[in-house]
């Protein structure tokens, strides 16, 4: 990616527009500096909260209602603004927008335009959490100051080079292309980053090493990159397919929407909320939170220990899955909320996996170091790693590249 540029403004404010909530951040890519965070939660419940921390100063908290998504960012702008960043500020270069879904048609950082947004409309129906935010954020940010680049980076895009035999369902090829029906993939953004940063761990090249990536968040994917391209990834057509996340169930039996449609008088939209809202760590034992669970079981709650069970028996299995499509691991990565956080996650991950050559250093595992670092033993022939994360960083590294001076 491209080196610091000190001509022409350098700065990038970069929105990551969840189901309920926007993340932001405005960096300084001349020095790759943070000069303001922020984040707005609870958007459209009874009151959000909004956290706004600027880089020399003490963070800043209001409780109130906050109605939709454009409410969020004319809010984050006015914390902006308050501090002299607003979305008028001359140094401000262009806005970064995570978009989840960018289909087929996405595969590079875009400058977004009307026939782009049209695009990131239609895919709306296969990211129905997603896209219809990113979509408000990048429309809000466009008349807050409608001469700023916008840019989507697309949650998909790392995934265009999964291999047809790894995108395609087993099912008519004719009506699943008429209905765009394939695995695309999600968490590109943090699977590019953390695959690529766990290569420079390693101290080697990117394309030398083959790396499984865990990016174990509220969502939560896998994702098999060999010599820096992606093969395989554990969500599919939509962000709810593969691993136990804290509220969607990952794989399920298809049979099971059948039945429950059929035999247990639900809706097709109630199912649908079923399985992206209420179920995964929250539909086990009532919590989405690994803190909360890690807690409970450790004091003995049962259902806490089944929900942890189930969440570690799909992860283990994802693992000797893309061992075999790999064939040859140099490194297995945990990232996000719960991969960079929760020990003990880790530990029941590559529990009993010595023949793999995967194997945690106990010591290593628990310690509370920061920043990109290795958990296994020196012996192991897999390197394990906990590699923190950046998607903001990555989306504004993305966006300077294209339009930076
Ligand atoms: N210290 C911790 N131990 C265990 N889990 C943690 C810890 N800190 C955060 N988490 C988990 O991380 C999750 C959030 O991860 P994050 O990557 O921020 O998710 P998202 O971007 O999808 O909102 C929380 O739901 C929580 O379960
Ligand atoms: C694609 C996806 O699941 O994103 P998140 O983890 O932010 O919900
Ligand atoms: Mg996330």
């Amino acid at each position: 990616m491209s080196a610091a540029r000190t001509d022409g403004p350098s700065r990038v404010l970069v929105l990551n527009s969840g189901s309920s909530s926007v993340k932001y951040q405005l960096l300084d890519m001349a020095d790759r500096s943070r000069l303001a965070t922020g984040l707005v939660e609870r958007i459209g419940e009874r009151s959000a909260r909004h956290v706004h921390t600027p880089a020399d100063g003490e963070p800043r908290e209001r409780e109130r209602p906050v109605a939709d998504h454009a409410e969020a960012l004319e809010a984050a702008a006015d914390e902006l603004a308050a501090d002299g960043l607003g979305l008028d500020s001359p140094e401000l270069l262009a806005v970064g927008h995570r978009v989840v879904h960018g289909g087929r048609r996405f595969s590079e950082p875009t400058v977004v335009d009307d026939s782009v947004l049209a695009a990131i409309e239609r895919l709306s129906p296969l990211a129905p959490l997603h896209n219809p935010a990113n979509l408000e954020g990048i429309r809000t940010a466009r008349a807050l100051n409608p001469r700023l680049p916008q840019v989507a980076v697309f949650d998909t895009a790392f995934h265009t080079t999964l291999p047809e035999h790894a995108a395609r369902y087993a099912i008519d090829v004719a009506t699943a292309d008429a209905h765009r029906v394939r695995r695309y993939g999600f968490h590109g953004t943090s699977h590019a980053y953390v695959s690529r940063r766990t290569a420079a761990l390693l101290g080697r090249a990117p394309d030398e090493v083959n790396v499984i990536v865990l990016h174990l968040g509220n969502g939560a994917s896998a994702a098999a990159v060999a010599g820096g391209r992606c093969v395989d990834t554990s969500m599919g057509m939509t962000p709810l397919e593969g691993l136990v996340m804290g509220t969607r169930s990952g794989d399920v039996d298809p049979a099971v929407v059948f039945h429950l449609a059929r035999n247990g008088g639900m809706a097709l939209d109630d199912i649908d909320r079923l399985l992206n809202q209420r179920s995964g760590l929250a539909g086990l034992c009532g919590d989405n939170d690994m803190r909360e669970i890690l807690a409970r079981r450790d004091a003995g709650d049962e259902r806490a220990r089944l929900a942890f069970d189930v969440y570690i028996h799909r992860l283990r299995r994802y693992i000797g899955a893309y061992y075999a499509v790999l064939g040859r691991v140099d490194a297995l990565v945990f990232t996000a909320g719960v991969g960079e956080n929760a020990a003990p996650v880790r530990a029941a991950a590559v529990a009993g996996l010595g023949s793999l050559g995967l194997a945690i250093d106990e010591g290593l595992n628990s310690a509370r170091t920061r920043g990109p670092r290795l958990i296994s033993p020196e012996y192991a022939r897999v390197a394990v790693a906990v590699v923190p994360t950046d998607e903001e960083l990555e989306i504004a590294t993305q966006t300077f590249a294209l339009v930076g001076s």
